[in-house]
């Protein structure tokens, strides 16, 4: 299956949306697509043997729309030739929005002294000529307003109907009534009537709209101002050394092992290694961790990141649109444009939304008509009703929100894949910590080595030796830590044979016709292998939070091991925080007992699950969630064998410098692997909520209020009537409204809770 995200143009609402999504599905090969409103895109999932891109965009063009493909390295970011494209079409929006609004500024004017019975002598008599009025008004009907009958008419073709449908409906109507009248005045005259027309009707209402639309483009770019702040980080030159010169290229030019010297004060052009110098950077931009970072040969450094203090050296590493900024921007991209839950209801109610106001609308003008006998009141209630009912503000209120809150995220160094994510965060009541990695720093030293069997020195290298020729084949992070240690003691690294990792448990490997196990204590006693010799050191490294290792040489325990990890700075305060916040906090772990428990006291948590295979991680974090009502479980992880647990908790939360098996598994991703971070996700999900749900407010209120209020509902007991002038304004209104609030979320700072308890 393959997923391609397409850049959207020519939508002008929520069912807009809609169609394009019916269009897409119905191609043979098409599995899944989300149109997404607010972000202008579309992503579909495609059976690459049935479909291809070609296709898929012949299938949006035949719908009436255009689309081009997302640029996948933001060195290139938009293309060019799309944003000229974009400015052209908002300065003709522009051209449109003023002439109609003079013209509407003219006729209004005319029409004071009308209105008013008052004379005005500055104001020209000819200024009402019926006459007059109607050649004012068919440009902007016509001229201005043309998109609402292309885009309706597109509609219409696919049988749809569309916001467009309705302003082009109403705002004819208007229009041709009016005409009607200056025609033909001598009609309603004969019947006593005095005859009115409503070109200031059609004339306001398509300024208002298109003016809406202007200030909605313009505010709704701003929605995405992450990724362009994000994009705008990456720096476009590197000075790197080839062939023992040093020269200035462009960063598109720069290629993996690449030489490259970032001086004091400069940002670093890709994603590399250091090799030669000392320096501090600032990864805030990136990580969102305010404290800079003491960088050295052999650590790695990320690219759009600003060098303070020292000069050094790297190796790019990762360049082009494989840099980690490049990844983070994708990411974003992609969460912008997926669809949240809460966005159903606002979908289901845009689906039928506009053939029931355009039935609505009938019936009112039937009604109207049979029972008060007005054909004019009859016409300007229908036309109020088409004209306050689009839905438009309703396909905006979720997306923008959604929207900013992914972009303020990365901003604060937390990733959200997808909206679902974002929205399920603020519901979490439980989260289930990971030990090691995740708590702890995740880089374990050993800090005590025994041996059992004589004490010599030499024979204490040589068992270490034999440790280590098994360890190097282990990717865990203990494992590491052994090899690290028998390095630091001066002893060769040799090869050994028949290496199997038991998860969970411990490594084994052949060594010079020997064999060697390295786990566990249960491990060990599962192996029949007596581990009961040596309690004391035991029990006092475990309740230091130490890991104790067991090695045995041909089924006899040789050596014991202690390792330390110590707990991130940040932890303790991150575990009471979230208590304070009332949710239950629980520590899962595959170390055994008394070391879980130790580690769980220094930070405070009281509920700890140890010893849990990787394969049982996903049956506990099941169990917790089947415990309650309505728990909502949050997995916390860095590991390989966290990856499942991730996948299977409700919001599974991966720590950035762990695993990229860990990273892909999760929804959201820590950047900098504070445990600080799930406290501002889950304060980041909490403002973007609400903000949602006071978007669907806004967006339904001026619906639920306005339609029967212009349907006239009102008229027999008050004799109110919605002037379709007032339902554009409304209209236009209620869509900036939804964005501007949604715009508000960008003042979101993660609110800092104090960890001490009164
Ligand atoms: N390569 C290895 N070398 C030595 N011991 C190992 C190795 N792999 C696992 N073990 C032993 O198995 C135990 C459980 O390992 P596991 O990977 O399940 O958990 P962990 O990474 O230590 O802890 P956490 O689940 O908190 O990340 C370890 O504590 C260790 O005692
Ligand atoms: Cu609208
Ligand atoms: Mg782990």
């Amino acid at each position: 299956m393959d997923t391609l995200t397409l850049k959207l143009q020519g939508m002008s609402c929520a069912s807009c949306a809609n169609n394009i999504d019916q269009a897409i599905r119905l191609i043979p090969g098409v599995i899944d697509c989300n149109v997404n409103f607010g972000a202008e895109q579309a992503t579909i999932n495609y059976d690459r043997t049935r479909t291809n891109v070609k296709i898929i965009q012949a299938a949006i063009d035949a719908a009436g729309y255009s689309s081009y493909p997302t640029s996948e390295d933001i060195l290139t970011g938009e293309d060019d030739g799309q944003k000229a494209i974009k400015l052209a079409q908002e300065r003709e929006i522009r051209r449109k929005v003023i002439v109609a609004c003079v013209i509407a500024m003219i006729i209004f004017v005319g029409s004071i002294p009308m209105m008013t019975g008052l004379h005005l002598p500055f104001i020209p008599e000819f200024l009402h000529n019926y006459w007059v009025q109607l050649v004012l008004t068919t440009p902007v009907q016509f001229w201005c307003g043309w998109s609402f009958y292309v885009n309706g008419w597109k509609a219409l073709k696919h049988h749809m109907a569309t916001m467009d449908t309705l302003m082009a409906v109403g705002t004819t109507a208007a229009y041709l009534y009016s005409l009607f009248v200056t025609l033909f005045s001598g009609f309603f005259t004969d019947q006593g009537l005095i005859p009115h027309v409503y070109y200031e009707v059609s004339v306001t209402v398509i300024a208002l709209i298109l003016l809406g639309r202007l200030l909605e483009h313009r505010a709704r770019g701003k929605t995405s101002e992450a990724i362009h702040k994000l994009m705008g980080l990456q720096p476009r030159n590197a000075r790197v050394i080839r062939d023992g010169v040093e020269m200035d290229i462009s960063i598109t030019e720069v290629e993996i092992n690449d030489v490259i010297v970032v001086r004091p004060g400069e940002k670093i052009p890709v994603d590399g290694e250091v090799i030669a110098g000392i320096s501090t950077v600032d990864e805030s931009m990136v990580t969102g961790e305010s404290l800079p970072v003491k960088k050295q040969a052999g650590d790695e450094v990320i690219g759009a990141t600003i060098n303070k203090t020292g000069s050094f050296q790297l190796r790019a590493t990762r360049v082009g649109k494989d840099t980690f900024l490049a990844q983070i921007v994708k990411l974003v991209q992609q969460a912008q444009g997926s669809k949240a839950p809460i966005q159903r209801l606002a979908d289901q109610v845009t689906g039928w939304f506009v053939p029931a106001v355009i039935a609505i609308a009938i019936a009112t003008f039937v009604i109207w008509f049979n029972f008060m006998g007005n054909f004019t009141l009859a016409i300007m209630t229908a036309v109020g009703v088409l004209i306050i009912a689009c839905p438009c503000a309703l396909g905006l209120a979720t997306p923008t929100s959604i929207m900013v809150g992914t972009g303020k995220g990365a901003e604060n160094g937390i990733l959200i894949k997808d909206a679902q994510s974002l929205e399920l965060a603020h519901k979490i009541t439980t989260i289930v910590l990971d030990k090691t990695g995740t708590l702890t720093q995740g880089n374990p030293t050993v800090t005590d080595f025994v041996c059992l069997k004589g004490t010599a020195n030499h024979n204490e290298l040589q068992l270490l030796q034999l440790a280590a020729a098994v360890e190097r084949n282990s990717e865990h992070p203990l494992a590491e830590a052994v090899v690290k240690y028998a390095q630091s003691q001066g002893v060769n690294l040799i090869e050994s044979h028949n290496f199997a990792a038991v998860p969970g448990s411990g490594v084994q490997g052949v060594v010079s016709d020997r064999l060697i196990q390295i786990g566990t204590q249960r491990w060990m006693t599962e192996l029949g292998i007596n581990t009961h010799s040596l309690p004391e050191y035991q029990q006092a490294w475990e309740a230091g939070g130490k890991t104790v290792i067991f090695m045995a040489v041909d089924g006899e325990i040789e050596a014991v091991m202690g390792i330390a990890d110590a707990l991130k700075p940040s932890s303790t305060a991150a575990v009471k925080i979230l208590q304070k916040m009332g949710l239950e906090v629980v520590m899962l772990t595959g170390d055994n007992s008394k070391t879980a428990e130790a580690i769980a006291q220094e930070v405070g948590i009281d509920r700890v699950f140890p010893e849990v295979r990787p394969e049982q991680k996903t049956a506990m974090i099941k169990s917790l969630q089947g415990n309650g009502k309505s728990q909502i479980i949050a997995m916390v992880g860095d590991g390989i064998n966290d990856a499942p647990a991730l996948a299977q908790a409700d919001v599974g939360i991966a720590i950035g410098t762990g695993t990229d098996v860990a990273i892909a598994a999760s929804d959201i991703t820590l950047i900098s692997g504070d445990l600080q971070g799930i406290v501002t996700a889950i304060q980041l999900s909490r403002a973007t909520m609400s903000n949602i749900r006071q978007n669907l407010f806004f967006a339904f209120i001026y619906n639920i209020i306005g339609i029967p209020v212009a349907a006239g509902i009102l008229f027999p007991w008050f004799g109110w009537l919605l002037n379709p002038i007032l339902a554009g304004a409304a209209m236009a209104l209620s869509s900036l409204c939804v964005v501007t609030n949604a715009l508000r979320l960008r003042q979101f700072h993660p609110k800092i809770i104090s960890a001490s308890v009164q």
